[in-house]
């Protein structure tokens, strides 16, 4: 069968990224002579890219060497990039991924049934990406391409079943050692805006080499990668001034520091005009020729592109479609009667047909790409249970009393199964028998920094965040301040007055009400926004949770702390409260107490809850713990509710401050005599009337400290269970 030529995807051939333009290219100081050494023309491949005969034609490599003025030559272009001679990746030992029969499935619950359901979304899937080459994962949109991806990456391991093995070695969930083998760079770079590239690589060596290699080692390192990677001018510019594409490969040179043998990369192509996805390409190409192991998932290339990649794995319908040498896609669809039309882009043309269109039947595409698959391996084998006419490898584990050429396949499924139940039925792989590393040969030897320095390196990469984007800093200081000031204008001198202690009653709970928003509020949203840099660190293993955690802390506490002070000094002062020092101190220790654990409680509400849930339960939470100090006395509380009377922190403190002010045998208010009777002339009258009598200030602070270390270690619980839930 022939297709049918589409007019649309013949324009895309001719959108050809060229290779290299000589005059843009000499950037170097000093006299150069340019010399190119191109062995083909890139352009002429794009102009070839779907040959009527249905074989496609290679992408020829370009390059141009730059020579000073003694001739000394160490510096050349090549595919996008410059090189110097001694400016390559070292390169890696070879590390194989082989899968089998990997399938991943999601439970929802049908709520109209009232039943658990099931879904299988990655229906069995086999094959084998290698050392040295760059694979690229297609398919339609919701094919499963990312589901796959995260599934080899390690980064989903619940609901998966089937094995993945590396170097022959089975590898375990969530194994440590593949961690250290590999980098997962997901799709949103999640970088750090507010650094410079300098500043990241420098705070990405130093977490992930410590102290294993010297300062001048670490710098020429970074010089080395930023070079490679085409960054080499951009060192001082803050990372959100970077183009989709240098983002791109930032993102990729922050992982090449620790230099690990395989990559996983999220559409590292989406979004980046087509010279920045060839030069995106070229780097990944690189990287793979040096012996490295390059998967990434890609939408839609265009030809230039698709021709770059060494290996193709297609995916529809959770189904592989195709697996094997991008050049041999062509032949294999003429195969089953899918001619490719001339000067059509192949990755275009596999697309249409894994949807099926020119009438193409998918189910036979698959199932030819089974057959293919299995007739290169000589495994047990039996029938494929939805194909039934195709005979399907049931499993190739290397156990030791499996025969490989067992046609009924009995012993292996019968190991599958226990190999099921050891994992709990939902695990990718299990664990190597012996629990050995998986290629303890290849992992370098280099130690990250301690717990201690990942602690001191991630507080000085919060305070230079901090520095550079210090305009909200300033808000909360200002706001802090001028709502002191307007509380105090509106509260003039109200403090030492007896016919004024309502007025001043509404001051301090309205104070306390500001410090336990602007506590809460101004980071419910920390983690949430910080979620997706957080989990790609911590995923390849930057540092641990706990270091990450305390560097937050050590400056959004004195933060709000500074924030709290600014308020209490200013509407203290201004309401005529202050009295004595003593009681000052107790006054501001049990605002800036009640803030602090606002905003523990705003951690914690924050790594738990969604955006829209956070913003909205947070404010509610305020409120309900408030209602349990304000005008409320211990003996109106329904039985039923009187224990959040006992756990709210904002009546701790509230009481806190109230006893400050009016407690501790005060001496009489102030009755100005202009009035004839003052009801509260002794604050002892207006402690009994709000039930405030006998305030035990050290056991209201126990409380306000036992809470903030219950929702710290809550916040780190629910981080660490979002971080490491596979
Ligand atoms: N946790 C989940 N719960 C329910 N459905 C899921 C889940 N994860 C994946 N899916 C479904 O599995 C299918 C494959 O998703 P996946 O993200 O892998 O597709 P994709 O090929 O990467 O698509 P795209 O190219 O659009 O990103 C989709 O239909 C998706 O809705």
């Amino acid at each position: 069968m022939t297709v049918p030529q589409s007019s649309s995807s013949l324009a895309q051939s001719g959108t050809m990224a060229t290779g290299f333009s000589p005059s843009a290219t000499v950037t170097q100081s000093g006299t150069a002579t340019v010399t190119t050494t191109a062995s083909s023309p890139t352009t002429a491949s794009a102009f070839s890219c779907c040959p009527a005969n249905g074989e496609s034609s290679s992408i020829g490599e370009d390059s141009i060497e730059l020579s000073d003025s003694q001739g000394n030559n160490n510096t050349m272009y090549h595919n996008g990039f410059f090189e110097k001679e001694d400016y390559h990746f070292p390169k890696r030992p070879t590390v194989d991924i082989e899968f089998r029969d990997i399938r991943y499935t999601v439970k929802k619950i049908n709520f109209g049934k009232a039943k658990i359901e099931s879904k299988e979304i990655l229906h069995g899937l086999n094959g084998s990406f290698n050392s040295g080459e760059l694979t690229a994962i297609m398919g339609p949109s919701g094919a499963g391409k990312s589901t796959l991806l995260n599934i080899l990456a390690g980064y989903v391991s619940s609901g998966v079943s089937g094995l993945v093995q590396v170097n022959g070695k089975n590898r375990s969930n969530n194994s440590q050692s593949f961690r250290k083998l590999s980098c997962y760079i997901q799709q949103h770079d999640a970088l750090r805006p507010w650094l410079t590239v300098n500043e990241a690589m420098s705070c990405a060596t130093h977490l992930k080499l410590g102290f294993s290699i010297s300062p001048e080692e670490k710098k020429k390192l970074i010089e080395k990668i930023l070079f490679m990677l085409g960054l080499e001018q951009k060192g001082n510019t803050p990372t959100h001034g970077l183009s989709g594409g240098q983002k791109k490969r930032l993102a990729i040179a922050l992982e090449m520091i620790s230099n690990p043998p395989i990559l996983f990369l999220d559409e590292p192509t989406t979004g980046l005009d087509s010279s920045s996805c060839t030069q995106c390409i070229s780097l990944l190409k690189r990287l793979a020729q040096d012996g490295r192991t390059i998967i990434c998932t890609v939408h839609t290339p265009s030809a230039l592109l698709f021709e770059m990649f060494d290996k193709l794995y297609s995916v529809t319908q959770g189904h592989c479609f195709y697996q094997g040498p991008v050049k041999e896609l062509l032949p294999f669809l003429s195969n089953l009667g899918y001619n490719c039309p001339s000067y059509h882009n192949p990755a275009d043309f596999m697309m249409e047909i894994a949807v099926g269109e020119y009438g193409a039947d998918v189910g036979k595409v698959i199932k030819a790409a089974l057959k293919k698959y299995y007739e290169m391996s000589s495994e047990c084998i039996k029938l494929d249970p939805v194909f039934d006419d195709v005979k399907t490898v049931v499993a190739r584990y290397d156990f030791a009393d499996a025969d490989p050429k067992d046609t009924d396949c009995s012993k292996v499924e019968e190991l599958q199964l226990q190999l099921k139940d050891r994992g709990g039925g939902g695990d990718a792989g299990s664990p190597d028998p012996q629990g050995n590393e998986l290629c303890p040969e290849i992992v370098d030897n280099t130690k990250p920094a301690s717990l201690m320095m990942q602690f001191l390196l991630l507080l000085y990469r919060n305070l230079l965040m901090l520095r550079r984007n210090y305009f909200l800093l300033g808000i909360r200081l200002f706001a802090h301040a001028s709502v002191a000031t307007l509380f105090g204008y509106i509260y003039q001198g109200v403090g030492p007055n007896a016919n004024q202690v309502l007025a001043n009653y509404v001051y301090l709970y309205g104070s306390m009400l500001m410090l336990v928003y602007t506590g809460k509020m101004a980071v419910v949203l920390s983690f949430q926004v910080e979620m997706e840099s957080l989990t790609r660190e911590h995923f390849n293993r930057w540092y641990k949770l706990g270091p990450y955690f305390l560097s937050v802390l050590i400056i959004e506490v004195p933060v709000q702390i500074v924030c709290s002070l600014i308020y209490v000094v200013i509407s203290y002062h201004l309401t005529g409260n202050y009295y004595t020092f003593d009681r000052f101190v107790l006054f501001a220790l049990f605002c800036v107490a009640g803030s602090i654990s606002a905003q523990a409680w705003g951690f914690f509400i924050g790594a738990t809850l969604s955006i829209k849930l956070a913003v909205f339960i947070g404010p509610i939470l305020a409120v309900l713990f408030s209602v349990f100090g304000f005008c409320t006395r211990y003996v109106d509380i329904t039985p039923l509710f009187q224990w959040m009377w006992h756990i709210s922190y904002y009546r701790a403190s509230f009481h806190g401050i109230l006893n400050s002010v009016y407690g501790m045998n005060r001496d009489d208010l102030f009755c100005p005599e202009t009035q004839i009777y003052c009801h509260f002339k002794n604050p002892v009258l207006f402690q009994k009337d709000m039930d405030i009598e006998h305030v035990d200030m050290e056991k209201n602070f126990i409380l306000i400290v036992s809470i903030v270390i219950t929702m710290y270690i809550g916040t780190l619980f629910v981080l660490w269970y979002k971080l490491n839930k596979r």
